[in-house]
């Protein structure tokens, strides 16, 4: 199995955030201990209650996650909003307009399968929304955009899902310019992981949210070269901020198939799951499966499409073994 290397060659970075070596790079890379201290003296922006429900399937995110590493994260985003506002007021002032309201605050959050993307973008919004500058924050992931099972099915690639040849980006792309052009209300396809399909009478309606954070697999693939020759926009490309969610590839595997036992004692077990075949596995037998489908689509996946997008982000998390984040890498400005 190959490893996803911790940084891209280049941009190793001394603790203090400062690039070591006399090396130059554009990015700060900060361990833990240092950007623990960017929650200055803030109170924790949620109660335990919440951190509970935010857990997911998981149970090593604890405050202590909350306060170190993501409560710093919010106050940075937090940041970037509002520049972004003041840009936006002085940009209509230059154009001599009368100032429409600002379109949405753009996050795009990529990672591998299991890496704790939707984890992270739940905390995100819910630590995003606590602040009264932007109270609003959607959470969009990008799963309603795959294209329908007989779809895949049809174009022999019921086998690549999540690879970016299985969703329609067309759509996606249409959905992310339709925000930042500030319509009222846009919507997006809805992805059930029970049938393990896109529910075709489903839609979420995102109505002018002050932040929308759009999580997926490959939020940070850059822009296709068409048929004519010409390279056409990406997704990314309407985003105002991005993160990416990154761990070991032995780390994100282990995690793949815990879940994925996990699964198999819960949301298996429903009659209406697609995969209820998997519910009556011996754990061996579980383990094998889950095994077989991390190696044959998840893992490269991740090596050839997902991992390589990752230097585009503007700052990346770095998880250890146990989900806690080891440092955070930021790109200058
Ligand atoms: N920060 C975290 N702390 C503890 N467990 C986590 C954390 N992030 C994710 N997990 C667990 O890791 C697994 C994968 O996370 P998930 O958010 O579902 O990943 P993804 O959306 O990238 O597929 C889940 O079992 C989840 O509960
Ligand atoms: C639905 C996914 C493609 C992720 O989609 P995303 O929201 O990242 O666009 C993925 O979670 C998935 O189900 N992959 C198929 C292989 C597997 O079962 O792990």
């Amino acid at each position: 199995m190959s490893e996803v290397p911790a940084s891209p060659s280049g941009t190793t970075g001394s603790p203090n955030g400062s690039a070591s070596g006399g090396e130059v790079s554009p990015y700060v890379e900060l361990e833990r201990a240092a950007w623990a201290e960017l929650a200055g003296t803030a109170e924790t922006v949620l109660t335990p209650d919440e951190v509970v429900r935010l857990r997911g399937l998981g149970d090593a995110l604890d405050l202590r996650e909350i306060e170190q590493v993501y409560l710093p994260l919010s106050r940075l985003l937090s940041l970037y909003v509002a520049a972004n506002s003041r840009l936006h007021r002085e940009q209509e002032e230059f154009l001599h307009r009368v100032t429409p309201p600002r379109t949405p605050f753009v996050i795009g959050l990529a990672g591998s399968v299991a890496v704790g993307k939707s984890t992270t973008a739940r905390v995100l919004q819910q630590m995003l929304a606590h602040w009264p500058e932007h109270p609003h924050v959607e959470l969009v992931t990008t799963d309603g955009f795959l294209l329908p099972n007989a779809e895949l099915e049809r174009r022999g690639i019921l086998h690549r899902k999540g690879f970016p040849e299985s969703y329609d980006r067309k759509a996606l792309l249409k959905f992310v310019i339709d925000i930042k052009s500030g319509r009222d209300e846009v919507e997006a396809p809805i992805y059930s992981h029970l049938v393990y399909d896109v529910l075709p009478d489903e839609k979420v309606v995102v109505k002018r949210p002050d932040i929308v954070i759009i999580e997926g697999l490959n939020v940070l693939q850059p822009a296709r070269v068409r048929d004519d020759g010409r390279t056409g926009l990406a997704v990314s490309d309407f985003f105002d901020f991005s993160v990416y969610v990154d761990a070991a590839l032995t780390d994100i595997k282990r995690w793949y198939v815990d879940r994925f036992l996990r699964l198999r004692e819960t949301a298996f077990r429903d009659p209406a799951s697609y995969f209820r075949k998997y519910a009556a596995l011996s754990h061996d037998e579980a383990v094998d499966q889950a095994t077989r489908i991390w190696d044959s689509i998840n893992e490269p996946n991740l090596v050839q499409n997902v991992a390589p997008t990752r230097s585009r982000a503007n700052l990346v998390l770095r998880k250890d073994a146990d989900h806690s984040v080891r440092y955070v890498r930021l790109r200058k400005l």
